[in-house]
C-alpha cells in the first residue's frame, strides 16, 4: 500500500502566516523524510509559491476557483498549477461551494494536472463527490472541526461509511478522514478503517512544537 498522506491545512491561522509558517513547512520536510510517511501541507495563499520552492513536500491550495481570464481576486487552478502546486483542496468546510461548482472545480483541477482534495460532511455528500472522480474525498463532520475531539474516537462510522460508499462509485478515489486529528492513534484508526491519510490543522498548526507533533502522527504507521 501506498505512503498515507498527513496532510496540514492552515487555515486563516494566524499560527500558520509569517515565520511560523515556515517553521510548520521546515518541520514538515524533516518528518517526511525521516518517516518515510507523505506529509503534504495547505498553507496560506501568499506562501504556496515560496513554500513550492523552498521545501521538498507536497503543497495543496487551500481553494482553486475554475476561472481564467476577468475574474479579480480569484484563485485560478492554473496559478495554482504555476506555482508548483500537486493539488488543491475543494469544498471545505469552511469554503462550501454548490454541487455544480465542485464538479467543475474538480474538472479544472485534472485539467492542469492537479490533485484534487474534495471536503464532505457526510457518507451522503462524499458517495455523490466521488463520482467526480477525484483524487481524494476528505471527510470530515463539521461539528467536531477544531474541536479537539477526533473524528477517530468520536464518529468512525463516518469514517467507514464513506470508505465502503466511495469504494462502491469508484475504487480509484481515496479517502481522508479529518476533524480533531492530533495524534498517533488518531491516524492509526483512520488507517484501520480504510482511510488513505487524514486532513488536519489545529494540533500541529496551532502547537508549540509543531515537530514533536508531527512526529506522533507518523509514531505508529
Ligand atoms: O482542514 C482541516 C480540518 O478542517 C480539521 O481541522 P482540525 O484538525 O483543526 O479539527
Amino acid at each position: 500500500m501506498a505512503s498515507p498522506l498527513i496532510l496540514i491545512n492552515f487555515k486563516s491561522y494566524r499560527e500558520g502566516a509569517g515565520n511560523n509558517a515556515g517553521q510548520i513547512g521546515s518541520a514538515a520536510e524533516i518528518v517526511m523524510q525521516e518517516s518515510g510517511v507523505t506529509i503534504g501541507v495547505a498553507p496560506q495563499f501568499t506562501e504556496l509559491h515560496p513554500f513550492c520552492r523552498h521545501y521538498e513536500i507536497p503543497v495543496y491550495a487551500q481553494h482553486i476557483d475554475p476561472v481564467e481570464g476577468a475574474f479579480t481576486g480569484r484563485i485560478p487552478a492554473f496559478t495554482v498549477r504555476a506555482a508548483g502546486c500537486t493539488g488543491a483542496l475543494i469544498n471545505h468546510s469552511e469554503r462550501r461551494l454548490s454541487i455544480a461548482d465542485i464538479e467543475a472545480t474538480v474538472a479544472a483541477a485534472k485539467f492542469h494536472h492537479l490533485e484534487s482534495v474534495v471536503c464532505t460532511n457526510n457518507v451522503a455528500v462524499s458517495a455523490a463527490a466521488a463520482s467526480f472522480a477525484p483524487t481524494y474525498i476528505a471527510v470530515e463532520p463539521p461539528e467536531l472541526i477544531g474541536s479537539g475531539i477526533s473524528v477517530a474516537k468520536a464518529d468512525p462510522e463516518i469514517i467507514k461509511g464513506t470508505v465502503d460508499a466511495v469504494q462502491r462509485i469508484n475504487p480509484d478515489v481515496k479517502v481522508l478522514c479529518g476533524a480533531g486529528i492530533q495524534s498517533g492513534e488518531c491516524v492509526k484508526t483512520a488507517v484501520s478503517l480504510g482511510a488513505d491519510g487524514v486532513l488536519l490543522a489545529s494540533s500541529v498548526v496551532k502547537a508549540k512544537d509543531p515537530e514533536a507533533v508531527l512526529r506522533d502522527l507518523v509514531s505508529l504507521l
